[in-house]
């Protein structure tokens, strides 16, 4: 049975402040049905996990380098993450891909390197709205998951979040019947490539304009195991309907 996953992606946003926000959602879900993750700006990744230490909430990074160490200035190594209190890395998500070129390849050795470390690996994939027009939806999923995805990758130590670029941050939102159709064909790859009794325990999470108001229906979706939130995820007054929702789904 797959532990549903509630995760919160800050994206760029957050400073001292905002760890009120978190206070608030750990005090507010003290022993969920849910795993729940909040990756914070790397700045506060230290002060986060001092935030919810003792708490059912679990921090994460937005990234991590592929290599332990290193020449590689602004970087953070998967091993600096968890030295700071993360038990969890976001992984090729489409701002940076768009933002900093990162292809398949290089999201495959990041997330290699998470998982060597210990973290788990949240590894996005999702198609524009040009290649969804165009009708390759699947074949774009099916390639950055082939891609994107280690040989190491297991359901304890890897989620795969399917996020179509054009729900991002929009408002706008797949029909259930287009979300149940990644998801039960990601589940499909997932068994041609690692059988079916390893891939029915990865966690497939949809992600895109997920709000308290449309979350229990895109739960209620087959092969969705949860959610990875933006711009929901800021306030715990707004994460935690959608936790709730999680939990009863
Ligand atoms: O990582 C989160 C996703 O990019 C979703 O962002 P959003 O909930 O603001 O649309």
């Amino acid at each position: 049975m797959r532990r549903k996953l509630a995760a919160g992606n800050w994206k760029m946003n957050g400073t001292g402040g905002s760890l009120a926000e978190l206070s608030a959602l750990a005090e507010s879900h003290a022993g969920p049905a849910a795993e729940i993750l909040i990756c914070p700006p790397a700045t506060l990744l230290s002060r986060a996990a001092d935030t919810v230490r003792g708490s059912a909430v679990a921090i994460g990074g937005q990234d991590c380098h592929a290599n332990a160490a290193g020449a590689h200035t602004g970087d953070l190594s998967a091993a600096m993450l968890k030295d700071a209190g993360a038990a969890a890395v976001i992984l090729g998500h489409s701002e940076r891909r768009a933002d900093h070129g990162e292809t398949d390849a290089q999201i495959c050795a990041k997330a290699g390197a998470a998982i060597a470390e210990g973290l788990t690996a949240v590894v996005c994939i999702g198609e524009t709205l040009a290649e969804r027009e165009a009708g390759d939806t699947l074949k774009i999923a099916g390639s950055q998951l082939a891609g994107s995805v280690p040989a190491s990758a297991t359901g304890a130590n890897t989620v795969i979040a399917y996020e179509p670029v054009w729900a991002i941050g929009t408002g706008k939102v797949p029909t259930l019947a287009q979300i149940a159709e990644v998801h039960d064909f990601l589940r499909a790859e997932l068994s041609a490539r690692f059988g079916a009794a390893a891939a029915d325990g990865f966690r497939l999470l949809y992600g895109g304009s997920v709000k308290p108001s449309n979350a229990s229906e895109i739960f209620a979706v087959s092969n969705v195991d949860g959610a990875l939130v933006g711009g929901a995820s800021l306030r715990a007054a707004d994460f935690s309907p959608i936790i709730t929702a999680l939990e009863a789904s």
